[in-house]
């Protein structure tokens, strides 16, 4: 890179527009969509669309609520020309949809096109020319006048040839392209001169698009332009205004919310941002922009992963996993803080209430992703992702505290394979650290009561297994499972308190578990031990072998052995 890239680069103009009003405007409708995924986008794929490409992808654009949509360039190949055939010649173009096409401003090209467009019902053909300084003197080699010259007469030809085919309903558009490094006087001067050949009139109107054909300047200087053009331009009222941005600044969304604030009506883009280089706006993005401002785009997302799967076979590019909006990533949650913030959040949400998800900007469940991937948890998370999906996937409900624990034993595997766990991995780990297969219920248990002055007693014997070691139990308490951690005291030698205890039922009827978590301390250390039986005290016993097998001398995590005092 250059020291000094001034000595290279020249910074974009700013527009003069002191009394500019767009930055006021609150968008309240949508603008006028035109899908340009069959041109646009088609001319920067690697391997442009076949034709059962283009039809897939133009149903799928009809199915979104598009109402214009630019199907192709007809005069640049036999691809091109057949499938505007095709969609006219089997009537494949919904009453309310209309088609668009685009040619360049040659003369050849211009007639190949309304060729193709014979019988259509309704079409917008599309004329461009370059308007813009370097594209007059290096491609066109030509003047001011020489480029009004040229769209003008491009224009009467459009009139002519459309007067051949009555039958057709024609709208016409003019793009001078580049408009985004055009002199702004001189794309006034050559789009008021396409108009006044076209005499649109308000019942009638051509559309006048402005392409960022290159995204040169900030989206604030864009939108000052076309704030500019929409004081300026000649027959305004029989305009439709347009815009088509690119986005090679990484600002197209950017660029198009602020054009429409700034008075176009319109907007042209693709799917997911397809385009030339960086790409053309960002249709969806710009819509659901809208849609969470309570603003309905008119168009429909509500399966936008099939609408990227649609996509991403007819483009044969993939979608990034954090685009906006679709990405496979963009519900996902790694981060601790973020998982226990929405863990919260979606806790003390009840339905009907207005969206105030902290780190979700939308509600997955409108575009039809689901909430079980918007948690997942890696070594940058915390106890509120781990348990938010043993809760979500396996019903477990674990006690803060154990929450605390267990989130210790992930980071500890999490710090040593660096690797994502599903919420399957996260709940083997559980069943493995807190032994809720293997830990067997007491065998052969005699249970008695009897009153006593002091109250209700229980004693309790049984035969326990604990850690791989046999032992008999005999304890008494107030109850079944004081009467067993008196037992277990006595057998182990080791003293054993229950600090807090929790269970909570899983699933229902005949498949009915219950769990309960149990915090312990045994002799020195307090720690949980978990338990899951189709009866609650035999639940509870076993979170306290659980527990007792848990406080033993560690060797490695995992791999623990009992060792009697
Ligand atoms: C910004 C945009 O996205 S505009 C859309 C661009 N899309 C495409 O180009 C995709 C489809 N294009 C094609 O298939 C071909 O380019 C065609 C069929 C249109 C034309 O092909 P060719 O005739 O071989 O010409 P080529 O593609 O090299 O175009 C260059 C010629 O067009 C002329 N030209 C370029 N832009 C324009 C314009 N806006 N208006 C008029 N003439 C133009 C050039 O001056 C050059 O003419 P020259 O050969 O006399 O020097
Ligand atoms: C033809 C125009 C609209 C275009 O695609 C562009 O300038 O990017």
């Amino acid at each position: 890179m250059l020291k000094n890239p001034a000595s290279k680069y020249r910074p974009f103009a700013p527009v003069r527009l002191s009394d500019r009003t767009w930055p006021d405007v609150v968008l309240t409708r949508p603008p006028q969509w035109c899908s340009v995924d069959l041109r646009d986008g088609n001319q920067a794929l690697i391997e442009p669309m076949d034709l059962a490409r283009k039809l897939r992808m133009f149903q799928a654009l009809v199915k979104i609520g598009f109402k214009e949509i630019e199907i192709g360039f007809p005069s640049a190949s036999q691809v091109e020309f057949d499938f505007v055939r095709k969609l006219i010649d089997e009537d494949l173009v919904p009453a309310d949809v209309t088609i668009q096409v685009l040619t360049q401003a040659r003369e050849p090209l211009i007639r190949r096109t309304f060729e193709a467009l014979q019988g259509a019902r309704r079409a917008i053909v599309h004329l461009y020319n370059a308007t813009a300084p370097v594209m007059r003197k290096v491609v066109l080699g030509l003047d001011e006048d020489g480029i009004v010259e040229l769209a003008t007469s491009q224009a009467r030809l459009f009139n002519e040839l459309a007067a051949r085919q009555p039958g057709t309903d024609w709208v016409f558009q003019y793009s001078p392209e580049m408009f985004s490094g055009t002199e702004l006087a001189f794309s006034k001067r050559v789009v008021d001169a396409v108009t006044e050949v076209w005499q649109p009139t308000p019942g009638r109107k051509c559309i006048v698009n402005l392409p960022s054909t290159v995204e040169h300047s900030m989206p604030n200087i864009f939108a000052d332009m076309v704030e500019w053009m929409h004081r300026h331009l000649a027959r305004r009222e029989a305009i439709v205004l347009s815009v088509h941005p690119h986005n090679d600044r990484g600002t197209g969304t950017a660029a198009g919310e602020f054009a429409v604030m700034a008075g176009a009506d319109r907007l042209e883009g693709c799917l997911f941002g397809n385009g030339e280089r960086t790409g053309n706006l960002d249709l969806v993005n710009v819509a659901l922009n809208l849609y969470t401002q309570g603003v309905d785009p008119g168009l429909d997302f509500s399966d936008i992963d099939d609408i990227r799967r649609t996509v991403e076979w007819c483009n044969q590019l993939p979608v990034h996993p954090r685009h906006p909006y679709v990405g496979e990533l963009v519900y996902t949650s790694f981060s601790g803080s973020h998982q226990d913030a929405i863990k919260k959040a979606f806790a003390a949400r009840k339905d009907g209430e207005a969206w105030d998800m902290p780190y979700l900007p939308i509600d997955p469940k409108d575009l039809g992703r689901s909430y079980e991937a918007v948690i997942r948890v890696n070594s940058q998370s915390g106890k509120g992702g781990i348990s938010y999906l043993l809760e979500s996937e396996y019903d477990l409900e674990l006690p803060r505290r154990l929450q605390i624990e267990f989130s210790q034993v992930v980071q500890a595997v999490m710090d040593a394979s660096g690797k994502e766990l599903s919420a399957q991995q996260l709940f083997e780990l559980f069943e493995r650290e807190y032994g809720v297969r293997s830990v067997v219920a007491p065998q052969h248990p005699v249970l008695q009561e009897r009153d006593t002055a002091q109250g209700r007693e229980v004693s309790l014997k049984a035969e326990v297994s604990v850690a791989g070691r046999r032992m008999k139990v005999e304890g008494r308490g107030t109850g079944p499972i004081d009467a067993f951690v008196d037992g277990l005291g006595r057998a182990t030698g080791q003293p054993l308190r229950v600090l807090d205890y929790h269970e909570h039922a899983i699933g229902e009827g005949a498949n009915a578990q219950a769990v309960a978590y149990l915090e312990l301390r045994v002799g020195n250390r307090t720690l949980f031990g978990v338990g899951m039986d189709a009866n609650i005290v035999s639940a509870s016993l076993k979170a306290i072998v659980s527990g007792l097998e848990r406080a033993q001398p560690q060797k490695k995590p995992q791999e623990r052995t009992w060792q009697s005092s």
